[in-house]
């Protein structure tokens, strides 16, 4: 019965069209490996007739934790979301398995070419319809990566406004898979989280830090957490809310300290930029955009300079990615009105230092693309449209990688994954070489009109479904650090009493730097009086000096005055007095005989 069923499965089906995204000569053929075959078939039962022919049907679908085939295994996860609309399109149908798509549009209407029209079948890992809401949507797509402690790359990706961002971060009450998935890795943790940053990778490597290192780091942790938004009441909301929708299991306190470090990155217009600096010191200055660069050493991806936050809690990692969002690059577009206009990457780095010195690392990176989108539709111009442009071709690296990775088995001479022509695919590297596992989560908006894009996405994501990765990898680091180890092996109670003794130093080094400011301020007041005395003792013997000098002039020059005057009264006097004498000499004459007669003798 079972080998009947085989056969009818290999004589593939003419009436089923292929996805028209994939080249024909690469095409997924049926895998040849009966076994796995056969083991699927058990699962998949008659509906199997109802997927799409491509070779990823054939993989298990649905639950994680099956043992098929460690390669199958490894390839991308790919899920649908679609968003709930009021009324939503015929054009969409969900088959009876639950995990294919069928598109059609009949009509010219809503399809600008002949193969648009045509039936077309997606498959994926796990489609969510629109009444599946966010904590089912994170049990299948990350809770189990975090339980598996698995390094993973998840990847919003669909049309503008069709609900990426909605999908990672929800909103106040229904939280998206980052909340959760913070949530959950704390509680996984919560016996092992170490306090202290003493474990940080810097440039991909992981580096002990030295004491004076991690109290500069606590700063820098401290000084950032006091710009994020307050977030205490939402932050319990929601975990009373993710606590109420999963039961998160700790895990036992084991031989290993944990150290959870978290960064966030946009990439704006092909530019990649921090999203957690600290803002300059003086408040005069304002913020400058550095551009970072992403290096890749030895098979090793990292941005240079790139901020990482150490987080004690869920709340503080939290708090983090809300700041960094509100540093994002929004714009309102035709579709969306508060629509990202960048991808942006949120890291989340687990660090575990096993006591027998060894360390490994777990990345989780949540990846919100910008929505890819028509520029007609979007009413996209000047710098709009520059962002759509540059949207869209990094979107299209990103397919002509997954493309090419889908391919690279098949083909002997295998295509070079172009993952260098972007920065996202750059950035992405690990999951799209198959070095971490990738899950990709499509989201559509199930309207008529949108139907041309949605087809757009969904043979995306089709390409995305076909990678078959080699076996996953989890970075280890095999450095036994004896520092680290020494103090380490001493257990919680050495760790408190080095935080405590760390507490302390930092506490009288604040003294220390108190009392010297104290000491500096009264030194400068003592100097500022002793000045204002030498300064007015100065001025006064100026002033005195002026004023002295200044009396001595006046008096000389009323001495001078009088002098002048004295002469003055002296000569008017001498002139009365002669005036005077004449008068007198007159008066003599006239009073003297015959004075008035003057004899004229004429003979
Ligand atoms: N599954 C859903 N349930 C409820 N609301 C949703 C859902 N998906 C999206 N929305 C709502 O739709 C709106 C647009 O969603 P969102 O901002 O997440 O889109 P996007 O895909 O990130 O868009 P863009 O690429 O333009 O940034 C938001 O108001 C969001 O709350």
């Amino acid at each position: 019965m079972e080998r009947e069923e085989v056969n009818r499965r290999e004589m593939r089906s003419f009436l089923m069209p292929r996805d028209p995204s994939i080249d024909r000569r690469f095409r997924p053929r049926p895998n040849k490996q009966l076994r796995l075959f056969d083991e699927v078939l058990v699962e998949t039962s008659d509906s199997s007739t109802d997927c799409s022919d491509t070779e990823s049907e054939y993989t298990k679908t649905g639950d994680e934790g099956g043992s098929i085939d460690s390669e199958i295994e490894t390839g991308p996860q790919v899920f649908l979301r679609l968003r709930p609309v009021e009324s939503p399109s015929k054009l969409y149908v969900i088959s009876d398995c639950g995990n294919v798509l069928i598109t059609s549009a009949a009509t010219n209407e809503y399809s600008s070419n002949n193969v648009n029209r045509m039936e077309k079948h997606y498959s994926f890992t796990n489609i969510f319809d629109s009444q599946v809401g966010q904590r089912d949507i994170y049990d299948k797509c990350v809770g189990p990566r975090i339980i598996d402690e698995e390094c993973v790359t998840i990847m919003a990706y669909g049309t503008s406004g069709s609900g990426k961002t909605y999908t990672l971060l929800g909103d106040s009450v229904r939280a998206g898979i980052i909340p959760r998935a913070l949530e959950h890795i704390f509680t996984l943790y919560n016996k092992q989280v170490y306090t202290a940053a003493k474990l940080k990778l810097i440039n991909a490597r992981m580096v002990i830090l030295e004491d004076d290192v991690t109290i500069k780091e606590m700063q820098i942790r401290r000084q950032l957490l006091a710009l994020c938004p307050d977030m205490q009441a939402q932050h319990q909301r929601l975990k009373q809310v993710i606590h109420g929708d999963h039961e998160f299991e700790e895990k036992p306190a084991e031989e290993v300290s944990v150290m959870i470090w978290v960064s966030f990155v946009e990439i704006y217009n092909e530019l990649v930029y921090d999203l957690l600096t600290l803002p300059p010191r003086q408040q005069n200055l304002e913020a400058r955009r550095k551009n970072l660069k992403i290096v890749c050493n030895k098979g090793q991806v990292f941005i240079k300079g790139l901020t990482s936050i150490f987080v004690r809690s869920s709340e503080e990692a939290l708090k983090l990615l809300r700041l960094g969002q509100q540093r994002l690059t929004y714009a309102s577009t035709a579709v969306n009105t508060n629509s990202s206009r960048s991808h942006c990457v949120f890291t989340v780095d687990v660090l575990k230092y096993h006591r027998t010195g060894m360390t490994t690392q777990n990345t989780y990176k949540f990846c919100d693309l910008a929505g890819s989108e028509r520029v007609d539709k979007t009413g996209t111009i000047g710098s709009r449209l520059k962002e759509a442009q540059s949207i869209n071709t990094s979107l299209m690296v990103l397919g002509r990688c997954l493309d090419a990775a889908s391919s690279i088995k098949k083909k002997a001479n295998a295509d070079v994954i172009p993952y260098r022509d972007s920065k996202l695919t750059m950035l992405l590297q690990a999951a799209l070489l198959g070095k971490e596992r990738l899950a990709m989560i499509v989201t559509v908006t199930p309207l008529d009109k949108y139907y041309e894009e949605n087809l757009n996405v969904l043979s995306f994501a089709s390409i995305a479904k076909n990678i078959l990765f080699k076996q996953q990898l989890v970075k280890q680091h095999n450095t036994r650090y004896s520092l680290f180890a020494e103090y380490s092996q001493t257990g919680e109670s050495a760790d408190r009493e080095y935080i405590s003794q760390l507490e302390a130093q930092n506490i009288s080094l604040r003294a220390e730097i108190d009392r010297l400011n104290y000491d500096i301020v009264l030194k400068l007041q003592l100097q500022e009086e002793k000045l204002r005395k030498e300064l007015t003792d100065t001025f006064q013997t100026t002033i005195h000096t002026n004023l002295k000098q200044c009396e001595e002039r006046q008096e000389k020059k009323i001495a001078m005055l009088n002098r002048e005057f004295e002469a003055k009264i002296a000569s008017i006097k001498r002139k009365y007095e002669e005036q005077i004498e004449d008068l007198q000499d007159e008066i003599e004459e006239l009073k003297s005989p015959n004075s008035d007669i003057e004899i004229i003798d004429d003979e």
